[in-house]
């Protein structure tokens, strides 16, 4: 495949979301390329959050536009991104938290198929359904969970099943927000790993502060600050640019991405 007239799967052009007299967003521009990892990383109150509002419709822009597979989205729906393939990590609250792990997983993937609330399916369709579900659950570390109720597990494990919910949707583009938020240092290892496994087969914008994940995962690494991208490209490169420490220095990451550069974290 010749990648390098490929057009990004993602291409945020020019973007702004004003609140009032704050420009949330200013002039952000990001491209995600297909199949790469690519991190979404700044200092608290950078804009991270409203801008991956505005990439699965939540928000709308005051001006730019928002190109999904060389297609405009700027104004799409949120429910019409998803069918698109632009799908955002569930919050835990859309979790089912009375409903067991395959039946969420389950629920999700009829989501995905979009059946309707017929009540005689054929029990075949059923069944496969249900397989399907056994596997995603296997596939982010819940096979041993499967029957248990989504509110009995971890903090850790809901965020494993919430990954599961957005991968039952087969999306293009998954967007994860903080996945690693209120983890523990086992609880973080496993997620990391899970993704360390997705990225193989998906194509990801993370959001995350922890910057040893950070490093150890993208592919390249974009920083936000005060609502622009100030710069993007390998951990390496990232870790090594002067106004990206500058950027991060008083904040807790700047701690952090001294850490990770000495240490040589990023693989
Ligand atoms: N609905 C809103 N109305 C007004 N201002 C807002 C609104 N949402 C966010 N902001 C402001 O926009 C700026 C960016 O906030 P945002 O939450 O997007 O940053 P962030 O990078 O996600 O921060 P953090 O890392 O702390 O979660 C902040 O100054 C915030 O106070």
């Amino acid at each position: 495949m010749n990648t390098q007239a490929q057009a990004p799967l993602l291409d945020v052009v020019d973007l702004v979301k004003q609140f009032g007299g704050l420009a949330a967003t200013n002039h952000a521009n990001l491209r995600v390329a297909q199949g790469e990892l690519h991190a979404l990383i700044g200092p608290n109150g950078a804009g991270k959050t409203t801008l991956i509002h505005q990439l699965s419709g939540a928000l709308a822009p005051t001006a730019g536009r928002i190109l999904f597979q060389g297609q405009d989205i700027t104004a799409m729906p949120m429910h019409q991104r998803v069918h698109a393939g632009l799908a955002r990590s569930y919050q835990i609250t859309s979790i089912f938290q009375r409903l067991t792990v395959q039946d969420n997983l389950a629920l999700a993937l009829q989501s995905r198929l979009g059946s309707s609330m017929r009540f005689f399916r054929p029990a075949r369709a059923e069944r496969r359904r249900y397989e399907q579900a056994d596997a995603l659950a296997a596939q982010v570390g819940l096979a041993a969970r499967l029957q248990h109720t989504a509110g009995a597990l971890s903090h850790g494990e809901q965020r494993q099943l919430e990954v599961g919910m957005v991968l039952a949707l087969q999306p293009q583009l998954m967007l994860l927000d903080e996945p690693l938020a209120g983890m523990g240092a086992e609880e973080s290892e496993r997620m990391v790993q899970l993704l360390l496994a997705l990225k193989t087969t998906s194509t990801v914008l993370l959001v995350e502060h922890d910057m040893d994940a950070v490093f150890r995962l993208a592919d390249r690494v974009s920083v936000l600050v005060a609502g622009s991208v100030i710069a993007t490209g390998t951990p390496e490169s990232i870790r090594a640019d002067a106004q990206v420490r500058q950027a991060y220095l008083g904040d807790e990451g700047s701690a952090a991405m001294a850490a990770a550069a000495s240490t040589g974290v990023a693989r």
